[in-house]
């Protein structure tokens, strides 16, 4: 690509970046008139969807010679998590092109509003260069991914107009690597939101005695921490990778007698602060994330008699609970070997192009790319980000310019592998021809 192109493409990286989908209130309306014009100016066919209302999904369309072949999805979400502006060096919806580093700063511009735009990018250059791939190749730009992907990719799965797209194989996000290699992703924890309760005898500050709420949570607390210790201790001795243990976060503590932010803000501390009540409630957020070779029942077992046992008045509710198995009863993986012609394909892509793969992963966190294993189809998640520190859902999250340009290289790379029919070779999965 010539300087110009180049620098065309990262101004259009940037415009997308300054749409402000950050959740719980995403401007998806402006983020999908902006893609449906990059779209269009790609040559491809698009349609919205709305499978739940304010919620567009966009789905684009580069079709293919041979349109009975299976066809390849390539996704990613258009929607990111929240952050404190104040706390970054450059407003996280400015895209500041740092001229001395040659990093972008955005929310977004590595999860996963990077992989979207190059995407997009690689197709107007294949096009232009006169390639026409033999399958359907359909882009999605998905909402709600960051909240869970239950009004996004959760339904699309399950959507007639789904199904007429005949999908062979998906790929979505992946993290960036502060090494030479890309990484990938064969799989991914199931995310767990747990919320546990508990509740005790009210009581004067000064008091000792058993069964507080506090007393009763902070049990809890104790009890979990061992558990993620002990994870954690497996990771930090190498014997495992981190998408192969349990993960247990505290998202949020909430107990006690509330202060008025008023009294606070008023520096009234000595008159308005109230210290000598013990409460009658205390309650714990946990983000739990369970690789897909975990024995579920023995940590739901864990759950109801160490961490939430009603005998010390405590309940749980969960706010997201995945299963690890797909709807075959299988845990919900993606041969990343031999036995799996995608596989091979991608690896050779990456490699031609120049790019190094790693050793592939289960994922620690979450994508939409576990709707689509679920429903029995392969995926990979791959963000073609190497050198990068990993910032996704950190302050002053970026991407260096050059690492952007080079993903759309091996965008070309693999796009054109994936769309290119190879003669005799057979999916044993789908049994559909590759
Ligand atoms: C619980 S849905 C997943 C949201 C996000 N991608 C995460 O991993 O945290
Ligand atoms: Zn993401
Ligand atoms: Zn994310």
């Amino acid at each position: 690509a010539s300087p110009s192109s180049d620098a065309d493409a990262i101004s259009r990286f940037q415009e997308y970046l300054r749409i402000d989908t950050a959740q719980p209130a995403p401007d998806y309306a402006a983020a999908v008139a902006f893609l449906r014009d990059q779209a269009a100016a790609a040559g491809l066919e698009a349609r919205t969807l709305e499978l739940a209302a304010g919620k567009p999904l966009l789905l684009l369309r580069w079709p293919g010679r041979r349109p009975s072949l299976p066809s390849i999805l390539l996704n990613s979400h258009t929607d990111v998590v929240p952050s404190e502006p104040h706390k970054w060096d450059h407003p996280p919806f400015s895209a500041a092109l740092d001229e001395a580093t040659g990093r972008i700063y955005a929310r977004g511009s590595q999860d996963m509003k990077c992989v979207g735009m190059q995407y997009l990018e690689a197709i107007r250059r294949l096009r232009s260069a006169g390639f026409v791939p033999d399958r359907n190749i359909y882009i999605t730009f998905v909402p709600d991914e960051e909240i869970g992907g239950h009004e996004g990719v959760e339904p699309f799965v399950l959507s007639k107009e789904f199904k007429e797209l005949n999908v062979g194989l998906v790929l979505d996000e992946g993290l960036a690597s502060p090494g030479e290699e890309y990484r990938v992703f064969y799989a991914e924890r199931s995310p767990w939101w747990l919320t546990i309760k508990a509740k005790g005898a009210p009581g004067h500050g000064a008091k000792l005695y058993d069964g507080s709420a506090m007393e009763n949570l902070m049990k809890t607390v104790e009890a979990i921490r061992r558990f993620r210790t002990s994870q954690f201790d497996l990771v930090k001795s190498g014997e495992k990778a981190e998408g192969d243990v349990v993960s247990v976060n505290f998202a949020y503590l909430k107990a006690g007698t509330p202060t008025p932010t008023l009294l606070i803000s008023k520096k009234l501390w000595y008159t308005g602060f109230v210290m000598n009540l013990q409460p009658s409630e205390a309650e714990v957020g946990l983000d739990i994330r369970v690789p897909p070779s975990a024995h579920v029942e023995a940590l739901e077992r864990r759950l109801v008699e160490e961490w939430a046992p009603s005998s010390r008045n405590l309940t749980f509710e969960f706010k997201q609970k995945m299963s690890v198995l797909d709807n075959f009863g299988k845990p919900a993986i993606t041969p990343a070997d031999s036995t799996n012609p995608w596989w091979l394909l991608l690896e050779e892509a990456v490699k031609s192009a120049g790019g190094k793969l790693g050793k592939p992963e289960i994922f620690p966190a979450s994508t939409d790319a576990r709707y689509f294993r679920q429903i029995g189809l392969p995926a990979f998640g791959f963000s073609p980000m190497a050198n990068t520190p990993i910032l996704l859902h950190d302050h002053n999250e970026f991407l260096h310019k050059d690492e952007y340009l080079k993903g759309i290289g091996i965008y070309e790379s693999i796009i054109k592998a994936l769309a290119t029919h190879k003669d005799g070779v057979k999916d044993d999965e789908s049994r559909a021809e590759l």
